[in-house]
């Protein structure tokens, strides 16, 4: 068993491919074995996270989630805890692991009942794993909403019920804790397989803190529907290189009144070790210094050489930024677009056609849109986005030629032709104005020092998320503060 953590990387696996590991090893190994595997897990992870439990409810559903429930609440009892199970289910139709299981619970003692216990110390979240075919309702849903609302700690089985364990959508409102109590602690263990939605959309906060016991099973040759990207290799700086080695980057954006967008990024890239970063705003305005950023130089757009560059354009943009981006299109040598460069692409298909003629040229491109721009990009809802945000992803990245960024709670990266990425760093610190602007910059900063661009948006994501979570507790995060942090600070 092994706890899942930012620096982990893992191939995830979809429901499709679960089934599959699973019935291969079925037949190989000796009846209900996997099933007891997973309860013994479960009950190891029970006893780890509340050692001194009196009361452990265990809620069990009809399938063989709830099997894993029964599996567990027998290995508690023997053990000396005192679970409590409440069953959804008929006997009748158990399937034969599961029937088994109940079997060993009743045998080991376990205490069933009807109705939740009034306290609970552990509540463990046995109703519903990858077999779920639609929303929890009823007594099922009650239940969900009472575990997620106490403040005792929640281990959920395999998945959390209600979520889908391929997209991360959740099909109800996890409640908020009451004011006076703390917020919930939440588990979830995966068992044999490691699952997408467990690591983006809503998947985050429903399964809380991920562990993964694969059950002593390989997935063999079966392929993955994407990977967590876990922490990105460290990399010195050699003696010998100079600026030149770490390229240039230059950032457009900056229209009136938002020129604290452009200079955000270009100070996160200058942080992030850009050799040169000038910054080129949009408002003629603005003064040609930052004297508290001496190092970012100040150019008009159109007096940048941008074959030569890595530009970072969008940031405070406005629609001033519709003007420069046919030149931007069709000469930068790398490319980030973000906020309103990609809101303006959305509107223009001729912005999109220069798309398509970069990706013909072979020249990179970063898209890095959050939902909203993704969805206006797509032409769809931002609630479509959400409920499938891997496939999303995919679909923009095939569909611009870019490699594309889709932020918010397990940011997802996508390339044509490469397994998706998600990135395990990251917390809702980052929800903030400004931190995009920020992420374009250092995604910019590590093109530009040569990485390929799939693996330079991965590890300046990661990166990104992990100042986030390494911030001082009591501090605020603000954008500005985060712009100039160091990676190794
Ligand atoms: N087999 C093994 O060896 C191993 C299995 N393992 C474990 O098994 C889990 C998969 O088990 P599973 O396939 O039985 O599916 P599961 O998630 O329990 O649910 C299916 C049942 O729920 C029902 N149902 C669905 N939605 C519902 C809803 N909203 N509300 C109410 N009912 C709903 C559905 O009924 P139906 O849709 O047919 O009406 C069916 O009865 C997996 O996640 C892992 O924990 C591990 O131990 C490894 C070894
Ligand atoms: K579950």
């Amino acid at each position: 068993m092994q706890r899942v953590t930012s620096a982990t990387a893992a191939r995830l696996f979809d429901v499709a491919a679960t089934r599959r590991i699973e019935q291969a090893a079925a037949a190989a190994l000796p009846p209900h074995a996997l099933m007891q595997r997973a309860g013994r897990a479960v009950a190891r992870l029970a006893m780890a996270i509340a050692p001194r439990a009196r009361t452990i409810w265990i809620a069990c559903g009809p399938g063989n989630n709830g099997g894993d429930g029964f599996e567990a609440a027998a290995r508690l009892q023997q053990r000396g805890f005192a679970p409590v199970v409440t069953w959804l289910g008929d006997e009748s139709r158990l399937p034969a692991d599961a029937r088994a299981a109940l079997q060993r619970a009743r045998d080991a003692g376990v205490r069933f009942a009807d109705a939740p216990p009034e306290r609970h110390d552990l509540a463990i979240d046995a109703l519903l794993g990858i077999g779920a075919t639609r929303a929890p309702e009823g007594r099922m849903l009650d239940w969900l909403q009472r575990m997620h609302a106490d403040p005792a700690p929640l281990l959920s089985v395999d998945t959390p019920s209600g979520l889908n364990a391929d997209t991360g959508a959740l099909s109800f409102a996890i409640p908020v804790a009451a004011p006076a109590s703390a917020d919930p602690r939440r588990y979830c263990l995966s068992l044999l397989t490691l699952k997408p939605g467990l690591f983006t959309a809503q998947g985050r906060d429903a399964a809380g803190e991920a562990w993964f016991e694969d059950l002593g099973v390989e997935a063999g040759a079966e392929a993955p529907a994407a990977r967590l990207t876990g922490a990105p290799p460290t990399s010195r700086r050699r003696e010998s290189s100079h600026k030149g080695s770490y390229g240039d980057v230059a950032v457009i954006g900056g229209a009136p009144g938002m020129a604290g967008a452009a200079l955000l990024a270009g100070s996160a890239a200058l942080a992030a070790g850009a050799g040169r970063v000038f910054v080129a705003p949009l408002d003629s305005a603005v003064a040609p210094l930052d004297p508290l950023q001496p190092e970012l130089m100040f150019r008009r757009p159109e007096a940048l050489d941008l074959g030569a560059l890595t530009v970072v354009c969008g940031c405070g943009g406005g629609e001033a930024v519709a003007e420069v981006l046919p030149r931007v299109l069709a000469e930068a040598r790398m490319l980030v677009l973000d906020a309103d460069a990609l809101n303006a692409i959305a509107a223009d298909a001729g912005l999109q056609s220069h798309l398509q003629v970069r990706r013909s040229a072979g020249r990179v491109t970063v898209l890095t849109p959050h939902p909203l721009e993704a969805a206006r990009l797509m032409n769809a809802s931002t609630g479509e986005v959400q409920a499938d945000r891997l496939g999303a992803a995919a679909r923009l990245a095939a569909r611009f030629g870019a490699v594309v960024v889709l932020k918010g709670s397990g940011t997802v990266v996508a390339a044509l032709g490469e397994l998706p990425a998600i990135n395990p760093s990251g917390n809702a610190r980052l929800a903030t104005a400004g931190t995009g602007d920020v992420l374009a910059g250092m995604v910019g900063a590590a093109l530009a020092a040569g990485r390929p661009a799939l693996a330079a948006a991965c590890e300046a994501v990661w990166i990104h998320g992990d100042l986030a979570d390494r911030w001082p507790a009591g501090t605020p995060l603000t954008a500005g503060a985060l712009a100039r942090r160091r990676p190794e600070s």
